[in-house]
């Protein structure tokens, strides 16, 4: 918890008509300043509704969101829906201008009328994104994740107090979206922005968020560090969403020399130590997925499945009887 309030949630609930109980719970958080958060959780859990009850775009039935201490209004008070001092960035992109190009498409967000000063932020932030070769292109004319980096400069230039991420780069090829998130790191680092995003992508929390919020069914179940979350989480729900982990019942961890009293054991693919001359119980290996620098072994032991990592290529090949050896385990 900060110990400054700065965006707060207290108390907070909406839930939306209908037969299923949906929307948010009682939800409680501090964002913490200059930092990035990421929300995480299964589809349907909450997620974009708790970011759009942060920035203002919906009002809680119960509960209040304070920002430095004063309640954020909702859109039935506010003309422009949305608290002025934030953005938000969603995997639609509909505010865009297509037939404006890039570069214009950015510097409109500037309300400054000093030529000068847009024309040097402009460069600036298309050039910290890498995107001054779209900068004269039409948007029309730009793929879908091209539109989503545009609306991510739109938002970044105007150097907002607190920037919200839902899904922004969901439509980015792979190659762009490592550097992309990188630059969006440094960028908020260096300019103070506060960031609080949502994503599905494991690797994308992991990498770019300082802290990290589990939502489920509404409510939130855990929060912390991303690195100590990721080796020790309190729920399996959370391990799931992080890694693509084995889960397995105790009766199946007893096959990986596990013995325990819980029900479900996770052991993560990077957990298991391969070695075919380990006298441990034999695997064998059911198939063999490349990924690139490294790949997925999926071994099978009395009916029973487990992926493991390999960084050597051909070193085995299907059929293959190997030994195993779990470093660690975690329980539920
Ligand atoms: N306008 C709405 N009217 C009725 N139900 C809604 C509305 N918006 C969302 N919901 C429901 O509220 C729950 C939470 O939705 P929300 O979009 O916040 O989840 P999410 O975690 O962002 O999901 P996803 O990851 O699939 O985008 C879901 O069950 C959803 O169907």
């Amino acid at each position: 918890m900060a110990d400054v309030h700065f965006l707060q949630a207290v108390g907070v609930s909406k839930t939306y008509p209908g037969p299923v109980s949906s929307g948010v719970r009682n939800i409680n958080l501090d964002i913490v300043p200059g930092k990035i958060t990421a929300i995480i959780g299964e589809s349907g859990s909450g997620k974009s509704t708790l970011l759009r009850l942060l920035y203002g775009l919906m009002s809680p039935d119960e509960g209040q969101v304070l920002f430095k201490s004063e309640r954020i209004w909702g859109p039935e008070e506010k003309l422009i829906p949305g608290h002025d001092e934030m953005k938000m960035v969603t995997q639609h992109t509909d505010d865009l201008n297509l037939f404006a190009r890039v570069w214009d498409n950015v510097a409109a967000m500037l309300p400054s009328t000093n030529v000068k000063f847009k024309e040097e932020q402009t460069a600036a932030v298309l050039g910290q994104l890498n995107m001054m070769e779209l900068a004269y292109k039409r948007v029309a004319d730009l793929s879908g994740g091209e539109k989503q980096r545009v609306a991510i400069a739109r938002a970044i230039i105007t150097k907002p107090k607190v920037l919200f991420m839902d899904e922004p780069f969901n439509q980015v090829d792979t190659s762009f979206r490592e550097g992309l998130q990188h630059d969006i790191r440094q960028i908020v680092k260096e300019n103070g922005i506060t960031v609080v995003m949502v994503s599905h992508d494991p690797a994308e929390v992991l990498s770019m968020a300082d802290e990290l919020i589990v939502i489920r069914n509404g409510e939130i179940v855990e929060a912390g560090a991303p690195k100590e979350m990721y080796q020790s989480p309190k729920y399996l729900y959370t391990a799931e969403l992080l890694s693509n982990c084995n889960v397995l019942s105790a009766a199946e961890a007893a096959l990986c020399g596990i013995s325990t009293d819980k029900e479900s054991v996770v052991i993560y693919p990077e957990w298991i130590r391969l070695d075919s001359l380990l006298k441990a119980t034999k695997w064998t290996v059911d198939q063999i997925l490349f990924k690139g620098f490294y790949e997925d072994l999926i071994l099978e032991n009395s009916g029973v499945l487990i992926r493991v990592v390999n960084g050597e290529h051909n070193r085995f090949k299907p059929g293959d009887q190997i030994g195993i050896k779990v470093k660690k385990w975690l329980e539920y």
